[in-house]
């Protein structure tokens, strides 16, 4: 069999090979009777969530917002600012996924370097800030368009013998990405080739197959502290040793941390890496600044790091938060009001979209998660699309369903650090906002004019009027974060003991 063909799965699923009619009648029956049990053991638990929706006591939050925008890392906060125990239990087993994130990185680097050498054709993302293209038009966001030159010009590269060497004597921190993979159980990402998904830019609309199919390679699991019992567990082979005993990933990242070193620090690697629009700073699960810190053998993470590592998420993912002792304000009923929380963590693609709709059902508050960094970007799932455009489609769904009409609404402008070095690195908003007018190009002023904007929406298309809270934030900072929070955390209780006539 050709290594590639070779399928463990489908080596243990076959039938046996030597079977009679009577036996093979036999096994199919068990194998009937089998996904039987497994079909009540699904719809058994399907019949507790929904229980536990509906339990009075337990205040349920919603997470929404396209991919990206920092859903997750919003749940992370709530888990560090208000169940430190357990999320000191998860903490270690973060180190897997960070040192995925890092090596990611570094193999965007050495395709790069590769791509440099071969003289390939720079893709230029979205355009340049520097032409002087004054197209007027009264779109509100103007959607980017990726072009390649047609044809490519070969200019003499920066790169020399010395860049080839180091990139050939890292190739082998390629082989730990697979390694980091399977041991954290993470789904096959490459969804790269895979045949075009359905997509919905709301969970109300139609679906739809996008013309441009191509993505980007991402990292996703079904469930965060699943894959990071995996990664304690099960999913570690005696192959991932080093012959001392210890892990294999983290041996070979230390030993080869000089060269690491070099490759990020080189001068004329940054400058290919600027010129091919590959802007690593601000790309997600970002820990090359940290690399010295990393690649060591007794590399423990940070709340910081943990906060800032990326997996995707797939589906729906629940959370349960115990809020400890002293974290919830007593008001004037008890302690024990709004303890537990359940905070639904969504998958923000357009291709997970279908998936929100059961869990709009009884929820106590919406936190919209708005990257306003992104107003020169294209969603990743559909390249036509830009993504503020997106949030804005979404966030007129949202607050125009009835479903939700109860639920307080919460908006964080997220990404604001990454909004404001964009801007200092020059690139003009209303080249790709064009409705920004004669605004000035700075941070602050596009976060208030965003912000009217999701409040005008708020007020203009909601059933019945409501009051929204919107907050600037950038969710990967804890500190600022974190008081950020208990506002949240003290509006939700507020409306929540209005609604429920206690105030
Ligand atoms: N610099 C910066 N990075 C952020 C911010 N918020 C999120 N990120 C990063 O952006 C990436 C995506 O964040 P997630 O929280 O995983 O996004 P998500 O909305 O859960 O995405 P999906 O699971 O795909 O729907 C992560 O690498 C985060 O560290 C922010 O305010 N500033
Ligand atoms: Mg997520």
């Amino acid at each position: 069999m050709a290594k590639d063909d070779y399928d463990p799965l489908a080596i243990v699923m076959a039938p046996p090979a030597k079977e009679t009619p009577e036996e093979r009648a036999l096994r199919e029956q068990k194998e009937v009777e089998a996904k039987q049990v497994s079909d009540k053991i699904d719809e058994a638990i399907r019949l507790e969530r929904v229980a536990l929706r509906k339990q009075k006591n337990i205040l349920r939050v919603l997470l929404l917002g396209q991919a990206e925008s920092g859903k997750s890392t919003t749940l992370k906060n709530f888990c560090l600012k208000y169940a430190y125990q357990q999320w000191i239990q998860e903490r270690t087993s973060w180190r897997a996924v960070i040192q995925l994130n890092l090596i990611r990185s570094f193999i965007t680097i050495l395709d790069t370097i590769q791509a440099e050498i071969n003289h390939e054709p720079v893709v230029d993302p979205g355009g340049s800030d520097d032409d002087d293209d004054d197209d007027e038009t009264d779109a509100v966001i103007e959607p980017p368009v990726a072009t390649v030159s047609a044809t490519p010009k070969v200019t003499p590269t920066i790169l020399n013998e010395a860049h080839q060497i180091l990139a050939l004597r890292l190739a082998p921190i390629r082989q730990l990405e697979g390694t980091l993979k399977r041991r954290l159980g993470i789904m096959a990402d490459e969804v790269h080739n895979a045949p075009p998904e359905e997509m919905r830019a709301t969970p109300f609309d139609p679906p739809t197959v996008p013309t441009t199919a191509q993505r980007r390679r991402e990292l996703m699991v079904r469930c965060w502290s699943d894959a990071l019992k995996s990664n304690l567990s099960g999913g570690r082979r005696e192959s991932d040793k080093s012959r001392d005993g210890t892990d294999r990933v983290t041996d070979v990242l230390a030993s080869c941390r000089q060269d690491l070193l070099a490759m990020w620090r080189d001068a004329n690697i940054r400058k290919v890496l600027k010129k091919r629009h590959i802007t690593l700073e601000e790309s997600t699960g970002f820990f090359l600044d940290d690399l010295e810190r990393i690649a060591t053998n007794d590399y423990e993470p940070t709340d910081d790091d943990v906060v800032r590592a990326r997996l995707r998420t797939l589906g729906v993912q629940e959370h349960r938060i115990l809020f400890e002792q002293g974290a919830i304000p007593t008001f004037s009923i008890g302690h024990e009001f709004g303890k537990e929380w359940m905070i639904y963590d969504v998958g923000g693609s357009r291709t997970m979209r279908h998936a929100w709709l059961p869990y709009f059902d009884n929820v106590n508050a919406v936190i919209f998660l708005a990257p306003v960094s992104c107003f020169d970007e294209r969603l990743d799932e559909d390249p036509s699309i830009n993504r503020l455009e997106d949030s804005f489609i979404l966030w007129k769904a949202v607050v125009s369903t009835p479903l939700l009409q109860k639920a307080t609404m919460i908006v964080f402008l997220n990404k604001c650090d990454l909004l404001k070095k964009k801007i200092k690195r020059g690139v003009q908003v209303n080249k790709h906002m064009p409705s920004y007018g004669e605004r000035p190009n700075e941070a602050s002023s596009v976060v208030k004019y965003l912000r009217d904007k999701f409040k005008d929406m708020l007020k203009q298309f909601s059933p019945e009027p409501r009051i929204g809270y919107l907050y600037p934030t950038s969710v990967t900072d804890t500190k600022a974060t974190s008081a950020t929070l208990k506002s949240v955390r003290d509006g939700i209780l507020r409306e929540h003991l209005k609604n429920a006539n206690f105030v």
